[in-house]
């Protein structure tokens, strides 16, 4: 890679134009929540943390997950900055990424508090029709998405298996009501073409990775459910969760 930043591809010795970290401060495993403030709620779960800050949505720490390198970087709510993050992780030396973040249930079955964990992502993103084609299913990485419900299993977690819809739309188009009462109605139509949740991001994650042929899989904590209308409003257990059933499933395959 050159030195110097070109239009291009501006990255500047090595250092990405939209990461704040460079050359060497990557792990080989990174897990990516949407939001930068859920870095900084799991940062005491790892030791010996690197903290490279933020910029935008995008903040970076790499420590160590019972004694194994790990990074953890934001990539924001929806398509472009999720693409944003998984180009520059893969640049960095990234091979393995969780996305671990929330969504809502389609069914009444997956309760609040429960996890998914995704064997494809079908939806309407932007970024998922660029990479994938439009109407095409993403399909996680089988190995690590099975290791993820077994490592839920172990603790004690319960992890429910099958397919996300994802979406550039968290009012319109995941049928919440704007504030002059006008309602859309997609749900139905991703739970007829099977999926049992709704969130913004799995499709691209899932997508975007394949094209960069890193190993990729999606840990959802249940926010929501659309079907009960039931709504987790302390969530901070769930997502401290993900962090132990991520960390367990990328650990123990090696
Ligand atoms: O919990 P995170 O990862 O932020 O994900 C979900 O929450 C955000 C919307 O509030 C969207 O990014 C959606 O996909
Ligand atoms: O309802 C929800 C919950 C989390 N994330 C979403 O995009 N939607």
């Amino acid at each position: 890679m050159a030195d110097k930043p070109t239009a291009r591809l501006p990255f500047k010795d090595g250092r990405p134009p939209h990461l704040p970290c460079g050359p060497g401060d990557v792990a080989a495993d990174v897990l990516l929540p949407g939001d930068p403030d859920r870095v900084a709620l799991l940062r005491d779960m790892l030791s010996d943390v690197q903290d490279f800050g933020r910029k935008r949505e995008f903040a970076l720490i790499t420590g160590r997950y019972k004694g194994q390198p790990l990074t953890i970087c934001s990539g924001g709510i929806g398509g472009p900055s999720t693409e944003i993050a998984l180009v520059e992780l893969a640049y960095l030396g990234a091979r393995r990424v969780i996305r671990i973040g929330g969504m809502s249930a389609l069914v009444p079955q997956i309760a609040t508090g429960s996890y998914l964990v995704p064997d494809a992502a079908i939806g309407m993103t932007g970024v998922g029709a660029l990479y994938t084609g439009q109407g095409f299913a993403a399909e996680a990485d089988a190995d690590l998405a099975q290791g993820l419900r077994d490592a839920a299993q172990d603790l004690g977690l319960t992890a429910h298996r099958g397919t996300v819809a994802s979406t550039d739309s968290y009012y319109l188009g995941q049928d919440r009501p704007l504030p002059d009462g006008t309602e859309a109605a997609f749900l139905d139509g991703f739970a007829q073409a099977g999926a049992v949740g709704v969130e913004m991001e799995s499709q691209v994650v899932l997508s975007v990775a394949r094209a960069l042929g890193l190993q990729a899989a999606c840990l959802l904590g249940v926010h929501g459910n659309r079907a009960t209308n039931d709504w987790l409003v302390d969530y901070e257990t769930t997502q401290r969760n993900l962090l132990h059933i991520a960390g367990r499933a990328l650990f123990r395959q090696q």
